[in-house]
């Protein structure tokens, strides 16, 4: 069997259509223009690269965008003071905070700082407690685009077998929560699970999130499932040859053996195009339902959980 490749990239851009039609409607109709602030900590050049992409195409969508870059030593109480004066400006509809943070300041205590209305990353306590007990919240950009994937792909996850690998507030935890509300028998997998390939193998669908490049592999797969790959590795790539400073080039992989999975499984994401480009459609599409809400204007449909 060949597996259908899943093009996040392409949904990504139907996501992002709907976005900007709505963005359209809510300045042509109402006088607004959602907002999105995004706040960068240091020079992390992975950071810079994923910061300046959502910047570009927050604009796109005809959101205006806030771009916040402070300097790695940044205090506590002046990231703190920066979110403080972004909940309070009508113009942001959504805050993010890029993560991982510089060591020196505390994670929780400044995601728990963002208003839980303009909390788009969906990381704030608040937001993680209503999504586990399925009220209306804000929901985590990354497993909302894998869970749109799925549903795209699948129809009706209802009663299907997930096995979500990794349990990281960001990824792992609100991906299995989603599936659950999905209905689906749902176990979660991490670095002391033991036997994880017996336990893959029994799973319609498996959620990789655990940043170990190419682990998952064909073997492990029950015929026919949904694979979906959030990893996102770079590792070196000889065969590419060396950059100008000499260093070896590199290429990003997911955390799924593509070839062999693809060999087995009924539909796998590549990386990349594929969950990557859906995490920032949803960020755009959490902006807009941010706004709507702030606004008490009806939000879009098929744009959340
Ligand atoms: N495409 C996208 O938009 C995004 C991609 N990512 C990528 O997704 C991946 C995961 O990210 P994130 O959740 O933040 O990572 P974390 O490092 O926070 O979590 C990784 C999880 O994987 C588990 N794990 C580690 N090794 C193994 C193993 N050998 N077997 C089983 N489980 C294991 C860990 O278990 P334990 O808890 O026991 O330590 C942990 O729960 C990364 O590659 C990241 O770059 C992340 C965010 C967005
Ligand atoms: N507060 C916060 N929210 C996040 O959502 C968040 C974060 N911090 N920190 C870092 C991770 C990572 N992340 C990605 C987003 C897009 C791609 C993406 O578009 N990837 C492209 C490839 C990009 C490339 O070529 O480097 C793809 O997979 O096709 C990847 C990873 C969001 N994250």
């Amino acid at each position: 069997m060949t597996a259908t490749r899943i093009d996040g990239k392409a949904f990504a851009a139907t996501v992002r259509e709907k976005v900007a039609t709505h963005v359209t409607r809510l300045k042509e109709s109402h006088s607004i223009t959602p907002g999105l602030a995004v706040v960068l900590v240091g020079e992390d050049p992975a950071s810079q690269v994923y910061v300046r992409a959502k910047g570009k195409q927050t604009v796109e969508v005809g959101m205006n965008s806030f771009e916040h870059k402070l300097e790695a030593d940044t205090s506590q109480a002046d990231l703190l003071a920066l979110i403080d004066q972004l909940n309070s400006d009508p113009s942001v509809h959504g805050i993010l905070v890029q993560l991982p943070l510089p060591a020196h300041l505390d994670e929780a205590l400044v995601i728990n700082a963002i208003d839980p209305a303009k909390d788009v990353d969906g990381f704030h306590i608040s937001n993680v407690g209503l999504l586990g007990t399925g009220q209306k919240s804000m929901v985590p950009c990354t497993p909302l685009g894998c869970l749109m994937l799925l549903r795209d792909q699948l129809g009706s996850l209802s009663g299907k077998s997930a096995v979500v690998i990794g349990r990281s507030n960001i990824v792992g935890k609100p991906m299995a929560q989603l599936l659950l509300g999905d209905s689906c028998t749902v176990t979660i997998a991490h670095s002391r699970t033991q036997d994880l390939a017996a336990v893959v193998a029994q799973a319609d669908i498996v959620v990789a999130a655990v940043g170990r490049p190419e682990m998952v592999k064909g073997d492990w797969i029950k015929p026919g499932a949904t694979v979906i790959d959030v990893g996102i590795n770079r590792i070196d790539a000889p065969e590419r040859g060396t950059n100008e400073d000499g260093t070896t080039k590199t290429r990003l992989v997911g955390d799924v053996d593509f070839a062999s999975v693809a060999a087995v499984a009924g539909g796998v994401t590549p990386v990349p195009g594929g969950v990557g480009p859906m995490t920032i459609a949803c960020l755009l599409a959490n902006t807009v339902t941010a706004c709507c809400r702030a606004h008490d204007v009806a939000e879009p449909e098929g744009l959340t959980a």
